[in-house]
């Protein structure tokens, strides 16, 4: 199933710092040892209170019918919290939550996360590891066993040029993408359909070190279904994070059924191509052929002691289930950003001839100064988060957030989407320039780069970072060497919703028309 392929680039760092036009409003207290004023107590902390705050029922009061809402529009729900109480929330979201909006907030929370940061994670991949007697799964663990799994992948995949090491790989996967879109009509299905099988032969380079052969003209059936169990697996821990299954913690329910078969699944297969990678490991090194040098994650991560095969599994699973559905939804946000700024995107475009005109191939060194293709990514994520929430963290230390004592333990939902729009001048535009270096951008305030962090931050910032954003740079550069991208008049307001990345409501109709 795996052809293997490797290359080799050089990187230096990409666009480096970013925004002028950002109006900072901020006047928060930080830690606790605060100047001057008391810190108020955690009971004094707005947000829903009284029957809302008790277990079970105070989640359920959050969304419909009780609300407007769901957990699909729980941005929504966040907005109308901030409007009412402000940037400091207190509220019952399955446990007892505070949300915090404020930049200089976020960035005490980031200051406080400890050697070994915690974030409410997906219950359910937990339970079915304590079930299955297996270790949990490095976005579940806590702690040194978080820490001996996350350092070797750091050292692999955390580097400027990590992901470099793949350009070569991954623009192919991207050559066929657009081949595709070039060649035939897609339906919106389509497309979305396509966009994950982009984002998993994009990662499957990467974790399994080979094609999975998913767009080739008679797929190969076993990737197919190692993708579907994917998203399955991923769909159902989706139900479980956004409270529409609760019997799982006690009982096998549909919805755990349903993890158990698509996750055994794709750990069978995973195990199958790491089996295979150890056996060609081990060949290469007895015929003295191995190259040290090579960028090759799985032999590294088999050949470095202190990594069960257990272990190498777990991270190489986690990548692949990790990388798929997130790029594969982000991808058409992304699409949607540029088709509805036209001008934008022509600029983008301009950007990509100038260096590689219609059929040039693409280089590192080229692809490193593609500036306003990355500020134009930047950017949409700023005005489309990827995820509902940017992230959660449970502090080991008490914090002063917002002017309120909060206790360690607590769990803290950062709420970065809302602040990217209340911190920016003409938040709803999509400006790209507004990341591009500017000669006078002298004054910084330290707490600004958190408002947009789709990836998260500090040590336990998202691990395939990296690869996110080539992948979305070379799907953009390889659609827009060829293709203008426009949608439909139906698809013209899309709202997105969360599951738990961001997804459009319905199926975009994007046009993909040929550039002359
Ligand atoms: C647009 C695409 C993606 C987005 C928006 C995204 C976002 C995130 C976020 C917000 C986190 C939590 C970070 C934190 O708490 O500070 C995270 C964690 C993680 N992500 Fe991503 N991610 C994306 C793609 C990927 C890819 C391609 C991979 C794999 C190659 C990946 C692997 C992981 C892993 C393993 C973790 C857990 C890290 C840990 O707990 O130490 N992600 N991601």
């Amino acid at each position: 199933m795996i052809k293997s392929r490797l290359v080799k680039l050089g990187w230096t760092e990409g666009l480096g710092s970013h925004v002028k036009t950002l109006r900072f409003l901020s006047s928060h207290v930080g830690q606790l040892s605060t100047e001057g004023s008391e810190p108020k107590p955690f009971d004094a902390i707005p947000g829903p209170k009284g029957i809302h705050l008790w277990p079970i029922i105070g989640s359920i009061l959050n969304f419909k019918p009780f609300t407007k809402y769901t957990p699909e529009t729980l941005h929504q729900y966040m907005d109308e919290l901030h409007e009412k109480f402000g940037p400091t929330v207190r509220l019952r979201l399955g446990t007892e939550a505070v949300v915090v909006s404020e930049p200089k907030d976020v960035e005490t929370v980031f200051q406080n996360e400890g050697k070994y940061p915690k974030r409410h994670g997906f219950e359910m991949m937990s339970i079915y590891a304590k079930r299955n007697n297996l270790q949990d799964s490095i976005s579940q663990l806590q702690g040194e066993a978080w820490q001996s799994l996350r350092s070797p992948g750091n050292r692999r995949l955390m580097k400027v040029d990590s992901a470099l090491h793949y350009l070569g790989p991954q623009s192919e996967v991207a050559d066929n993408f657009v081949h595709i879109l070039a060649t035939q009509d897609v339906s919106p299905d389509r497309l979305q359909d396509l966009c994950f099988r982009y984002a998993s032969e994009s990662i499957a380079v990467v974790a399994f070190n080979g094609r999975l052969g998913l767009f080739d003209a008679n797929p190969d059936q076993g990737s197919v279904d190692f993708l579907k169990a994917a998203e399955t697996t991923f769909e159902m821990n989706g139900r479980a994070l956004l409270g529409k299954s609760i019997g799982h913690r006690w009982y096998r329910n549909e919805t755990y059924k349903q993890l158990e078969k698509s996750y055994g699944l794709v750990r069978k297969v995973a195990l199958g191509h790491i089996a295979q990678a150890r056996e060609s490991l081990e060949q290469r090194i007895q015929a003295g052929q191995l190259n040290t040098e090579e960028p090759n994650l799985l032999f590294s991560l088999l050949s470095e002691k202190g990594l069960s095969e257990e272990m190498v599994a777990n991270l190489m699973i986690s990548l692949y289930l990790a990388g798929t559905e997130s790029t594969a939804k982000y991808m058409q946000v992304f699409f949607y950003n540029l088709a509805k700024n036209p001008e934008k995107q022509n600029k983008v475009r301009k950007e990509i001839l100038d260096l590689l005109g219609p059929d040039g191939r693409l280089t590192a060194e080229k692809f490193l100064k593609m500036v306003y293709l990355k500020a134009a990514l930047k950017e949409s994520f700023r005005l489309i988060s990827p995820t509902s929430l940017a992230t959660s963290r449970i502090l080991p230390v008490d914090v002063v957030l917002g002017g309120y004592k909060i206790p360690a333990g607590t769990i803290l939902y950062l709420n970065c989407p809302r602040a990217s729009k209340t911190h920016f001048e003409n938040p709803y535009e999509f400006l790209p320039e507004r990341w591009l270096r500017r000669e006078d951008s002298t004054k910084k305030d330290s707490a600004l780069h958190l408002t947009v962090i789709p990836f998260g931050h500090g040590p336990r910032n998202c691990l395939g970072r990296r690869f996110a954003e080539q992948e979305l740079h070379l799907a953009a550069i390889k659609v827009l060497q060829k293709l203008h991208i426009d949608v439909h008049r139906e698809s013209a307001f899309e709202q997105f919703i969360y599951r738990p990345f961001a997804t459009p409501d319905k199926p975009i109709r994007f046009k993909f028309t040929k550039i002359d």
